[in-house]
């Protein structure tokens, strides 16, 4: 029987757990830092925290990480590398992906997003309904493309970074790492490190997340 431990018991790990089941596995079983104090999630039982989950991995065909914000993700995903879990890359049936495309483990591509020719997403990402990844981007660890958010082909975008929803990207831009993209912009300039841009077309605002 395929089953998967979800750490992380947000609305993102619901969403995870019902393109699990659209993958196949059978029995899913959540872990939050808030055990025991929450106990249920939706019809899933919560069962303990990341140490318990940290110590009883090798139990489940599979973990990934539920949890949104990404260098939190990225994080506890790097722990349970280390006791040697394996780490499931979840893809729900309407996305639609290159067989040129690759996406490391530990990520989730939601329904109806689009991932195309010879893009490539890292560990540990998020490409979220029907968000589109066109030819030859080259997404980082733990980026967030947001619901409705396009990159144009051959964007480059950091490790980290969050592109909100509904946000554009035109192509050939890079995008460095722990960049936020407002709901809505238009990125038509490169944006460096740790910068928040926001509007259409999108400008730095002075502070980051
Ligand atoms: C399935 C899911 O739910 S996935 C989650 C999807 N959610 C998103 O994509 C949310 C994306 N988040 C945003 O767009 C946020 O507004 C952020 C992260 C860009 C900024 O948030 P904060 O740091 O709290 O900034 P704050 O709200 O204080 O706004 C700062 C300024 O930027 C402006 N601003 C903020 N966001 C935007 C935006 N998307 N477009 C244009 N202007 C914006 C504000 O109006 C404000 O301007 P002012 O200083 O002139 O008043």
């Amino acid at each position: 029987m395929k089953s998967l431990a979800i750490l992380g018991a947000s609305g993102h790990g619901k969403v995870l757990a019902d393109i699990a089941l659209l993958n196949g596995y059978e029995c899913i079983q959540f872990f939050d830092d808030r055990y025991p104090e929450l106990k249920k999630i939706g019809c899933w039982a919560v069962l303990g925290n990341t140490s318990n989950l940290l110590s009883c991995c090798a139990d489940y065909s599979s973990v990934i990480i539920g949890i949104g914000h990404n260098s939190t993700r990225l994080r506890k995903q790097i722990e349970l590398e280390k006791v040697g879990a394996h780490l499931a890359t979840l893809v729900h049936p309407t996305a639609v992906i290159s067989t040129f495309s690759t996406i490391q483990p530990g990520s989730a591509v939601m329904a109806g997003a689009v991932v195309n020719a010879f893009a490539t997403v890292g560990k540990a990402a998020i490409v979220n309904t029907a968000a589109t990844v066109d030819h030859d981007c080259q997404l980082g660890d733990a980026i967030h493309i947001s619901p409705g958010a396009h990159l144009a082909g051959s964007v480059n975008v950091g490790d980290c970074t969050w592109i909100g929803i509904g946000a554009c990207v035109i192509q050939c831009l890079t995008l460095g790492a722990n960049v936020v993209v407002g709901a809505g912009s238009t990125v038509i300039n490169s944006v460096c490190n740790d910068t928040t841009v926001v509007g259409s077309p999108a400008k730095p605002i002075s502070h980051t997340l």
